[in-house]
């Protein structure tokens, strides 16, 4: 059922108010990403990213509790998504037959600096670092080898990486902001890596006894140890509780300073980037906008009027926006290049027309409203992937929260996304605040800014358009309509500042509008 809205009065002096999330417990696996909670604004209202992501480092002797300091960070910080753990055993080279017959037989030494692939967890650390995606190796123990397959990463604020020979190389030392060795009495890393091998990495005690004297002692003292010395906090190997306390509050900070508020700048443009430097303002001349509108035909109008009038059924609001995307994807597809093609026709005479000359085309919709996009998507572009982001507002804030990301394999790795043409679908472009934020997450994966189109049921002329264009130019954006006003509102039930009443959330409202459209589309 369409949430009512109901006026509210803005006062430009008011301050952001900080999110409160509701954190969910869980227990993190090494290399996870967490999805349960939002990551908010990651950039500034010039569009550019503001800081990097936050790296702790976790060096200490195998056994000596390093997994289980990271972890209990995670935790404490409330196991949020954008804290991620990054282990050092995941870059474990790839071994050659003759490495894995010595490895089975307790040959191989896994304990050198050697056995690990510095160069690319540098390269992939430094990707995450700078807000970017990555793609790691896999690897099994039991099996002591990488595994085909790797894992994509994206999205870290905190990213705490872990492993014996994590202070040893410059390289990554120069990628860290904090670095922790963890301390621990020989004895009992030797313990707890027999129990632990035994019951997880499918070895017997023999062999891991075998492998300690061979290999894992002698490195300890000259690899591992010496690496001390660069840590800036060293952590007792057990009870150490208060230790990892004052980490993770050293963390939160780091988190909250993070998170960007903008949404109300881009909401009301004019009250914010008026002046001299030759801002947009509501006003702003519909040409200036650089938008691809529909021609404004009578059909077209006639299924604007459907779709805006609150007496439609849910039946004919589907088939008319499914009707609209069609429309609008048939029309943002003169914008990708073509090349010319000569072809003969079934009466053996030469035609010459085009072909769409690219390598990757792949959708990406903005959930939930721009699932209403889709089907007209698909029914254009034949076979074309189409991933999804879930971007929603944060209850009391208002503000965009990037909750889950699952995006094309074209876009997942750069040198493809390079080459991508990427449509963004959503139902309408109101404070922009998700259109930034959707645009950016392509930019950070190395989309090219002028192969993402953004196709659009409604612009609002008064809202975040002004400023979205500013940012990025480059984008093409496609739509049927453009409205001239959006007002701020609340959800009905909204309980908080300016609303005491209620329970719900701060909305802007495009004026005239066709509601809320994921919940017209869908419900
Ligand atoms: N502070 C601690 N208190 C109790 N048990 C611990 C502590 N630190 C580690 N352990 C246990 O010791 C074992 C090895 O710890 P782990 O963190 O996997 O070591 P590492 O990653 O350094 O090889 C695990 O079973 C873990 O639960
Ligand atoms: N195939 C392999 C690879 C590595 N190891 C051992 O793992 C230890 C490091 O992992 P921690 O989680 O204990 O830090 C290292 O000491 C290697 O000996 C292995 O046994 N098999």
């Amino acid at each position: 059922m369409p949430n009512s809205v109901r006026k509210h009065s803005f006062d430009e002096s008011e301050a952001p108010t900080e999110p409160s999330p509701q954190y969910l417990s869980l227990q993190p696996k090494k290399n996870t990403v967490l999805v349960s909670h939002g990551r908010p604004p990651w950039y500034g209202e010039d569009g550019k990213r503001t800081c990097d992501a936050y790296v702790v480092a976790v060096a200490g002797g195998s056994g000596s509790g390093k997994t289980h300091v990271a972890r209990q960070i995670v935790q404490s910080l409330g196991s949020i998504p954008t804290v991620i753990i990054l282990s050092q055993d995941s870059f474990y080279k790839y071994h050659t037959p003759e490495e894995l017959e010595l490895a089975h037989a307790n040959k191989l030494d896994f304990d050198h600096p050697d056995a690990i692939d510095m160069p690319l967890f540098a390269a992939c650390l430094a990707d995450l670092k700078a807000c970017k995606q990555t793609n790691i190796p896999v690897y099994s123990f039991v099996e002591h080898q990488r595994l085909p397959e790797t894992k994509y990463l994206y999205g870290a604020t905190i990213i705490i990486t872990e492993g014996i020979m994590a202070l040893h190389d410059p390289a990554l030392r120069e990628l860290y902001d904090l670095k922790v060795f963890v301390q621990c009495d020989s004895d009992l890393m030797l313990a707890r890596r027999i129990q632990r091998d035994v019951k997880e990495r499918g070895r017997s005690v023999e062999s891991v006894l075998d492998q300690y004297l061979r290999f894992v002692k002698p490195s300890y003292d000259n690899f591992v140890r010496p690496t001390a010395t660069y840590a800036d906090i060293i952590v007792p190997g057990s009870n150490n509780a208060v230790a990892i306390g004052l980490i993770s509050a050293h963390i939160r900070r780091q988190l909250d300073e993070r998170a960007n508020q903008f949404r109300k700048k881009l909401a009301i443009p004019h009250l914010y980037f008026s002046g001299g430097s030759g801002a947009s303002t509501p006003e702003s001349r519909l040409e200036d906008l650089d938008l691809k509108v529909l021609p404004q035909t009578p059909q077209l109008v006639g299924i604007y009027t459907i779709l805006r009038s609150k007496e439609t059924s849910r039946q004919d609001f589907v088939f008319f926006a499914d009707r609209l995307s069609t429309l609008l994807v048939e029309h943002a597809l003169q914008y990708l290049p073509y090349t010319d093609k000569t072809v003969t026709t079934p009466v053996g005479v030469v035609s010459h027309g085009k072909k769409l000359d690219v390598k990757n085309v792949c959708g990406v919709s903005v959930l939930r409203s721009g699932g209403a996009l889709e089907r007209g998507f698909r029914r254009v572009i034949n076979d074309v992937p189409v991933g999804s982001l879930l971007v929603q507002s944060d209850a009391t804030t208002g503000e965009p929260l990037l909750l889950h990301a699952m995006l094309p394999h074209c876009v997942r790795f750069r040198h493809l996304a390079e080459e991508s043409w990427v449509f963004l679908l959503d139902a309408q472009i109101g404070t922009a605040a998700a259109a930034f934020m959707s645009i950016r997450i392509l930019l950070d994966h190395g989309v090219r800014e002028d192969r993402i189109v953004f196709i659009t049921f409604l612009v609002a002329r008064g809202g975040g358009i002004s400023v979205l264009r500013r940012v990025f130019p480059q984008v093409t954006i496609v739509c049927g309509a453009v409205d001239d006003e959006m007002r701020e509102g609340w959800l009905e039930g909204y309980r908080g500042e300016g609303n005491p009443e209620g329970t719900g959330r701060p909305v802007w409202v495009m004026q005239p509008g066709m509601g809320q459209i994921g919940d017209r589309y869908y419900l």
